[in-house]
């Protein structure tokens, strides 16, 4: 799939009268069987896509839940390689777009041309790579140009105006506004700075807007969604997942469709 149906679904999303809804799961939690059994659930459940997390041995911006699935997933001795052919094996099944959150380490290890190729036959339509500054972009830029792959871009509530500026210019996809200082996980508030900002953004970007960090209740995917076309959900999906509670699931990503006329 490529990165303009990504784009798209996310659009889609908002034509309806929703918001755009991209749950963050960790690949090979629970073994790489049960990655096409979640990725399917998701599908079928009206998510717009799906965030796969790549499991990596020093994952600097997650939390303890996401490090815990990483943990569980390494054990099951899941690679980014596994995780690219089991995606391959089952990619017709998968109607809605990827996107890949790995660390860069993986991705050199791997060897960059050949992961964009692998990525590309294995339907994935972006990428996130969170330690990868703005500035080394060109690194992975001409393959994922080529193979048709949006490099999604992280915006800071830090970020100065200028690089924002930089940064949403040459945005591709969709642009991820991290809505916390600090590691992923669950949240109780937010600063109050965080409307302005994601309005700001949302005046700039081309493309769409998605918050993510912290946002774990059906009131905050309303809430902050509210501001943006979209939310991204990661600790509270990864925990229901991780206890079966589907759910709770559910009801997180109905609280992204357009509510009913009551009368
Ligand atoms: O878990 P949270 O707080 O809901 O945040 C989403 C996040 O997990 C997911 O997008 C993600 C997981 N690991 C990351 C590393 C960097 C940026 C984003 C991520």
């Amino acid at each position: 799939m490529t990165k303009q149906l990504l784009t798209e679904a996310i659009v889609q999303s908002v034509n309806q009268g929703g918001k755009a809804f991209v749950p963050y799961i960790m690949a090979g939690d629970g073994g790489l069987e049960k990655l096409k059994k979640d990725i399917l659930f998701l599908q079928e459940s009206g998510v717009t896509a799906i965030e796969l997390g790549i499991p990596f041995s020093d994952p600097v911006a997650d939390g303890p839940v996401i490090q815990a699935a990483g943990e569980r997933a390494l054990t099951h001795g899941v690679t980014l390689r596994k995780v690219l052919q089991a995606i391959h094996s089952f990619k017709d099944e998968v109607t809605v777009p990827l996107v890949l959150m790995t660390y860069l380490n993986p991705i050199i290890c791997y060897g960059i041309d050949q992961f964009v190729r692998d990525c590309a036959a294995s339907g994935v339509s972006g990428i996130i790579v969170p330690d990868l500054p703005l500035e080394e972009s060109a690194l992975l830029q001409p393959a994922l140009q080529e193979a048709d792959i949006a490099l999604i871009p992280l915006v800071s509530l830090t970020s100065p105006v200028e690089r924002i500026e930089k940064i949403v210019a040459e945005s591709e996809g969709f642009i991820y506004a991290v809505t916390v200082n600090g590691i992923t996980g669950v949240r109780n508030g937010f600063g109050d700075a965080l409307e302005n900002h994601l309005q700001k953004l949302k005046d700039i970007s081309p493309v769409p807007v998605l918050a993510g960090f912290g946002i774990s209740t059906v009131e905050q995917v309303q809430n902050i969604g509210a501001s943006v076309d979209g939310v991204i959900v990661g600790s509270a999906i990864v925990q229901a997942l991780h206890e079966e509670e589907y759910g709770k699931i559910k009801s997180l990503i109905n609280a992204s469709k357009p509510t009913p006329i009551t009368k």
